[in-house]
Parts: C-alpha cells; sequence; structure tokens
C-alpha cells in the first residue's frame, strides 16, 4: 500500500480524547510517502527501526509482526510519514485478515496511534482525501469536515533537520491554536497557491517556529522570485519555484502534489 507524505503549511491543534483531537489547516499530500507491506520485521529503507504509531495499530488489529517500509523521505522531519506507516499497514492488515474495516473506521485507528503519540494531529485525514486539504475542525478523520483544492503544481522541498513533533504538541498550543485558527480565516477569503504561500509564511513567523535556517531558506527562494514557507513541524522548507533551494545544505527534493492520498501498489 502507498500513502503519502501530508505537508501542514499551517495548524490549530485541539488535543483531547483522539476522536477530538486533531488540527484545523491546510496540509497537501505529494507523490512521495511511504509504501508498506506486512513482513515479519519492522524496517526502514531495509534498517530495522521502532515505529510507535505502526506497533500501535497492528496490535489493536491483532496482527503479529511488522511491516517493511520504503522511503525515500526521511522520518521525523515533518512528512507525516509516523501517521503514514499506521494508515498503510492497517489498510494492508484489513485486507490480509479479511476484517473489512471500512476506510474511516482504519482512519480512525491511525490517527488514535498518531494522538496518542503526539506524532500527528492532521496528517491521516489530509492522507484520507489527497490534494490541498482544508480541515475545518478538529477532530478524527471520520468526523473531520474538510474541503480541497486541486492545484496541480510542484514543489520543492528543502530538509535541513528533524524536529520531534512530540516535543512542540507537548508545549503550550494556545497561541499556536488562536493564530493557526487566524490564518486559516484568512486563507478561506480569497484561496489561492499563491495567498496560501503568504498565509502560511505569517503563520511560521507569529508562532516563532523558524529558526535562521528555515528563515535564510525561504528568503533565498524568495529572492529568486519563488515563494516558500516552513515545514509543520519539521526542520525544511517547501517552495513553489524554489530551484535555488538545491544550492543549500540538506536534503533538497522536488514532488508532485496529487489528488489522492492512499494508493495500491502495483
Ligand atoms: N531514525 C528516526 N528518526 C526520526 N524518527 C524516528 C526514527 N526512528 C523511529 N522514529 C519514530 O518515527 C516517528 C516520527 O514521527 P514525527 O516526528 O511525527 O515525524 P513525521 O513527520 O515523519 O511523522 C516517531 O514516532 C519516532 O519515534
Ligand atoms: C503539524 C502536525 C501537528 C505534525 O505534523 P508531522 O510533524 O508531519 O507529523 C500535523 O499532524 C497537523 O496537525 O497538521
Amino acid at each position: 500500500m502507498f500513502v503519502s507524505a501530508s505537508v501542514t503549511c499551517f495548524f490549530a491543534p485541539v488535543i483531547d480524547d483522539p476522536k477530538n483531537s486533531g488540527s484545523i489547516g491546510v496540509g497537501f499530500t505529494i507523490d512521495r510517502g511511504v509504501e508498506v507491506r506486512l513482513a515479519e520485521k519492522t524496517t526502514f529503507n531495509g534498517k530495522k527501526i521502532r515505529l510507535p504509531t505502526l506497533e500501535y495499530v497492528l496490535s489493536k488489529l491483532g496482527y503479529e509482526g511488522g511491516a517493511e517500509i520504503k522511503s525515500d523521505l526521511p522520518l521525523g522531519c515533518g512528512f507525516g510519514l509516523s501517521g503514514a506507516t499506521a494508515l498503510a499497514s492497517a489498510l494492508e492488515v484489513n485486507e490480509k485478515l479479511g476484517l473489512n474495516l471500512s476506510l474511516f473506521q482504519i482512519a480512525d485507528l491511525a490517527h488514535e496511534a498518531e494522538v496518542l503519540n503526539r506524532t500527528g494531529l492532521g496528517d491521516v485525514t489530509t492522507q484520507c482525501h489527497g490534494g490541498f486539504v482544508v480541515r475545518k475542525n478538529a477532530s478524527a478523520p471520520s468526523i473531520c469536515s474538510v474541503d480541497r483544492f486541486l492545484w496541480d503544481v510542484e514543489m520543492d522541498f528543502l530538509v535541513m533537520g528533524e524536529l520531534k513533533t512530540s516535543e512542540i504538541l507537548e508545549g503550550n498550543l494556545k497561541e499556536v491554536y488562536k493564530i493557526g485558527v487566524e490564518c486559516l480565516k484568512k486563507f478561506l477569503k480569497r484561496p489561492s497557491i499563491s495567498y496560501l504561500f503568504e498565509v502560511s509564511k505569517e503563520f511560521t513567523l507569529r508562532c516563532g517556529f523558524a529558526d535562521d535556517d528555515i528563515l535564510d531558506a525561504i528568503e533565498a527562494v524568495e529572492s529568486c522570485g519563488g515563494l516558500a514557507s516552513m515545514i509543520m513541524l519539521g526542520k525544511g522548507v517547501f517552495a513553489l519555484n524554489g530551484d535555488v533551494l538545491r544550492e543549500l545544505k540538506g536534503f533538497y527534493t522536488k514532488s508532485r502534489v496529487v489528488w489522492y492520498g492512499i494508493k495500491k501498489s502495483l
């Protein structure tokens, strides 16, 4: 099963019980993500790893074993891979064990794993829909009201390091919530790809999430006529016409935004 990465542009987090936890905001799916197959042991690109969200869903579904995960994106850098692997592996188990669970039943389970481990709030909802996904309320995927913009664009990404989502989600989120809600209201008044970048950058600056490396990368893109903002939550940026990012230090990749989040592997 393939599940796309989910890149969050801005968000307003709510942490409660898993059903009523989530984030309002905007995120998008790309043609890169995780390819997951059930296997004896859990590996990420051939290396043994521990992924709490994956372990949670497998054990809840009664599957004894692990999963082989392949990805050309890094873990812990804001691509929502913890949610993607939980969702993909739960879909695989559903098929293998003939559980006949619905997509939203599975998505809610993957979301629960994310909330309990503080690894994500809105990623699984974004991955259930695809494209530029507007999450209008903070909740589990099955009850989250969404809208989608199907803009056909290619994005540049530069990852300069990891940022532990759990460390931020365990902090004080009151101000982030307020700014996130304001940003969504603004964006929905005149939605466009360029305004999405403007609002996302405003969110990043007002929340104080960006360090000098991030700010320098955004400035480099803008000085070449492109648009950029910070990946939530990772030490990296996403950009439109951001070719210049290739010249900066870090992991660079280019990806197309896709209008799906889940795809059966061939
Ligand atoms: N080498 C690794 N680097 C980063 N995270 C890792 C690694 N190995 C396992 N993990 C697990 O992967 C998850 C990454 O989650 P998160 O920080 O939300 O990033 P992402 O944006 O990829 O979902 C965490 O549960 C973490 O414990
Ligand atoms: C921003 C974040 C809370 C975390 O995203 P990641 O680090 O990619 O797991 C996301 O889940 C969201 O709610 O939009």
